[in-house]
């Protein structure tokens, strides 16, 4: 569970007192989540998420995030959209943190995707794409390529506490990344953290996307490599080509892939699953203590990565020649 910060209803009811949002009749913290604080919140207005912003969120780029989701949310995407104070501002301080209300979104993420929640979040993202195309601000994906090797630095030879050999084969891999990285590819907004718990689902219609606190200005096809990542694997580490053809066929319908695009796919998803491995390593190796959290497997990219290594083409994660 993420709480890493807790509000005494006192504060809380003084900062609800800024919002046109009645009075305050619970909150509770979210039992998901690993990197800000979230608490369901009920109003006499109705039900809202609380969110206090922790460790790996600056909060110089918290307006990026708010307006970003104002702005999907505006071009017909389903995401939460930051709830205003009575003098017009999205983001406060609460508990010594910054601190924004946001709309609840109904739905449930699953935990098992198959192919048709792969298919329904290839088109979201997509759409995702296309609705940012025209947001205006920027920010730089602080962890892209250049940011990774800082990590491993932080990890160290503790990575091998992890599974043996691990230190190595992060070297080995950033010397590729680095070394290979694609540029020029078209760029946009991505969300860049679209995994099964970001995405909410009623039946099997997606009917949301949370969490834009990784949102930023990159490779829009990295995103779908993070997705394929995410989405597509099996829990025996194996990768399923039909979820990942159903993923990249109905993104292709909404936004179709250049070829540069295509022939980037196997090096970007080496590269999402090396971010992902990296930062769930990092987390492993320095839980905060107290905290309520549960860190994340770092192994499970490892092994990711490792089906990385020997796809030789966009084919391999069921894209048609
Ligand atoms: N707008 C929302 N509507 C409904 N539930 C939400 C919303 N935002 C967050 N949640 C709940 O809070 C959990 C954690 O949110 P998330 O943004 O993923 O946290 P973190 O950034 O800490 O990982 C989600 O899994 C979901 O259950
Ligand atoms: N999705 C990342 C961790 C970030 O957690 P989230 O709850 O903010 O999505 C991972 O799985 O490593």
């Amino acid at each position: 569970m993420a709480v890493y910060t807790e509000v005494g209803t006192e504060e809380l009811s003084a900062f609800l007192d800024h919002y046109d949002l009645g009075e305050l009749l619970s909150c509770k913290g979210i039992a998901e989540g690993v990197e800000n604080s979230n608490f369901l919140i009920h109003t006499a207005a109705g039900h809202y998420i609380l969110t206090l912003y922790e460790k790996r969120v600056d909060p110089a780029d918290l307006p990026f995030f708010l307006a970003l989701m104002e702005h999907l949310a505006g071009r017909g995407l389903i995401c939460p959209l930051p709830v205003k104070t009575r003098a017009g501002t999205a983001l406060g301080t609460l508990a010594g943190r910054p601190a924004a209300i946001v709309t609840f979104l109904d739905g449930m993420s699953v935990r098992q995707p198959a192919v048709t929640h792969c298919a329904e979040v290839g088109e979201a993202l997509a759409r995702l794409h296309l609705a940012g195309a025209d947001f205006a601000r920027q920010r730089a994906n602080a962890l892209s390529v250049a940011g990774w090797r800082p990590l491993a630095k932080r990890a160290g030879h503790r990575a091998d506490t992890v599974a043996p050999g691990l230190a190595a084969l992060i070297e080995e891999e950033l010397a590729v990344v680095e070394a290979s990285w694609p540029n020029g590819l078209p760029e946009g907004v991505i969300h860049a953290d679209l995994f099964p718990d970001n995405v909410f689902f009623l039946g099997n219609r997606l009917s949301g996307l949370i969490d834009f606190y990784f949102a930023c200005t990159d490779t829009l096809a990295y995103d779908i490599a993070v997705c394929l990542n995410a989405w597509c694997f099996e829990p025996d580490g194996s990768f399923n080509v039909t979820k990942g053809r159903a993923l990249l066929q109905r993104y292709e319908a909404v936004r179709p892939l250049s070829e540069a695009e295509r022939a980037a796919l196997p090096l970007l998803c080496r590269g999402a699953a090396l971010r992902f491995l990296l930062t769930r390593l990092v987390d492993w190796l320095n839980v905060p203590p107290g905290a309520l959290v549960r860190p994340k497997n770092p192994i499970e990219y490892l092994k990711k990565l490792r089906f990385h290594r020997y796809a030789s083409s966009a084919r391999d994660y069921g894209l048609a020649a």
